[in-house]
């Protein structure tokens, strides 16, 4: 196909660190252009810095672009008023203040399991409902000026639709509110109200998986986008049995599945996903930047750790890190601080704390891995992705770690791809000849990580052992 006659569309990843813009084919998939954008490092942000950030990664890309995504970090809380004028900065995801929010409301509604059937899974401090539980308590003059709210790609795709646009969501971002209930399709507005103090602003509606939410003035037409994992798994094109394994500034572990789990425990939530089925997730804070930290902390870059952690041997020489450096929410201890067990004068090396965070970073996972299989996640591979996939000691521990095989699809922004997936699904789907399904894309080859030995395996399981006896010890939280 010439390229005149190529459809073009972009996906957009408005995460946690950055704005990335990936310019696709519509029928292959081949990405064209990219562009990013940083975004501070910081909990809670002005949404204008996410508009300015999606201007600036954008900037020259979008000539000749049909339709367009917004993927967005999950959970976030944008407050709007009358005027549609943003009442506070947006709390983010990984802002922890709302922890005890958290527990007041899973308890004054029956607990765990009465919000697990609910909503699909327990709420944490992560949880849009939990922040405005917060701002309800610490802000009620603000409060009520709130007429309506959005997650971070709502207000994303509202802006991109221009002046008069109805406010839209999508059913996998709205999963994770706490106020959404994927299994019936619907809000509960009584749980939003319960939370914010009787309050009931307005909520986006909810479009479906192939739904356009309209078009930009210019007439480019706008995706009903999704949660940053949702748009993942969109472009991994999973099929049961694939695990996703998310290394950016959250630590994520999920797949797809038919049937939304109800875990009482609060380690996975049942999301779902941008296809119309579930996406089972479990969230670890602290990932890739457990790993900038270290790195710092030894004097040295990510090539450095890297050199470092690949220079020990597998288990640390037995020392334990459990990360929890922002506080952590899988397991549910907003207010945690980060802990490094069994040092000794013969294993206190630069190498084996390099590799002990790698390790700790991954184990936290490899718990999440293993809730997903109890709830019923069949795992015959992992798809390892995010920044810290790159790594090379992430890539050399991770098979032990997890215990099963694991691959590495080709670099790439997985996020934003998948935003662009669903941007040329919509605009098919908007057509006569529309499809019923998203593109087939996926072509390239996954990398598949070697198998450990059985050394590195007996190591792997060593260190979960740890990681899982540490979190007893250092926080009485209860091993599965
Ligand atoms: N080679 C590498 N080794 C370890 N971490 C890396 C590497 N390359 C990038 N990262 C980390 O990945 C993170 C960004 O990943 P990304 O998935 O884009 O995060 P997010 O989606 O949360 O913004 C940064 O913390 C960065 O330091
Ligand atoms: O809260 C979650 C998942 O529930 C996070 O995964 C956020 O969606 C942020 O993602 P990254 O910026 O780390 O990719």
């Amino acid at each position: 196909m010439t390229a005149d006659r190529q459809t073009l569309v972009a996906g957009v990843d408005s995460s946690t660190q950055s704005t990335k813009v990936m310019v696709c084919d519509a029928d292959t998939g081949e990405v064209i252009r990219s562009g990013r954008a940083e975004h501070p490092d910081t909990t809670e942000v002005d949404p204008q810095v996410w508009w300015d950030a999606l201007g600036a990664a954008s900037g020259g890309l979008l000539s000749g672009v049909r339709a367009v995504g917004i993927a967005g970090q999950q959970h976030g809380m944008v407050t709007l008023d009358e005027k549609n004028s943003v009442v506070r900065p947006a709390l983010l995801w990984n802002d922890t203040r709302s922890g005890q929010a958290a527990a007041d409301l899973t308890d004054e509604l029956g607990g765990p399991q009465v919000w697990a059937d609910a909503v699909g899974a327990v709420p944490v401090a992560s949880f849009t409902i939990t922040k405005l539980r917060w701002m309800a308590e610490h802000e009620p003059g603000l409060a009520d000026r709130v007429a309506r709210v959005l997650l971070p790609h709502d207000w994303l795709t509202w802006r991109l639709l221009g002046d008069g646009a109805e406010p839209v969501t999508d059913r996998g971002d709205a999963s994770g509110t706490g106020y959404y209930s994927a299994a019936s399709a619907a809000y509960r507005t009584d749980l939003l109200s319960h939370a914010f103090g009787g309050r009931t602003p307005e909520l986006p509606r909810v479009l479906g998986p192939a739904e356009a939410a309209g078009h930009t003035p210019d007439g480019v037409l706008v995706s009903a986008g999704t949660g940053d994992n949702m748009a993942a798994g969109l472009a991994l094109e999973l099929d049961e049995g694939d695990v996703v394994v998310s290394l950016g500034t959250s630590g994520t572990v999920f797949g797809v599945s038919e049937t939304q789990p109800a875990d009482p425990s609060g380690t996975v939530a049942g999301f779902a996903d941008a296809t119309g089925r579930f996406l089972p997730l479990a969230c670890t804070l602290n990932a890739a930047r457990v790993l900038t930290a270290t790195a710092s902390m030894l004097g040295t870059d990510l090539a450095g750790l890297d050199r470092l952690a690949l220079t020990a041997e597998p288990g640390a020489g037995g020392l334990t890190l459990l990360p929890y450096l922002d506080g952590e929410r899988t397991p549910n201890l907003p207010d945690a601080s980060g802990s490094l067990i069994g040092l000794r004068r013969a294993n206190m090396t630069q190498e084996n704390l390099a590799r002990a965070a790698v390790e700790g970073m991954l184990c936290g996972l490899a718990a999440g891995l293993d809730a997903l299989r109890a709830h019923g996640l069949v795992a015959r591979r992992v798809l390892l992705i995010g920044g810290a996939a790159q790594s090379a000691a992430v890539r050399a521990a991770a098979p032990a770690v997890f215990g099963v095989p694991v691959a590495v699809p080709p670099p790439g922004e997985h996020v934003a791809i998948g935003a662009a997936r669903q941007a040329a699904w919509a605009l098919s789907a908007s057509t006569s000849s529309g499809q019923a399904d998203p593109p087939r894309w996926q072509g390239s080859a996954t990398v598949h990580l070697d198998e450990p030995t059985s050394a590195e395996a007996a190591a792997g399981e060593q260190a979960r052992h740890r990681h899982a006896e540490a979190r007893e010890q250092v926080h009485g939280m209860p091993r599965s």
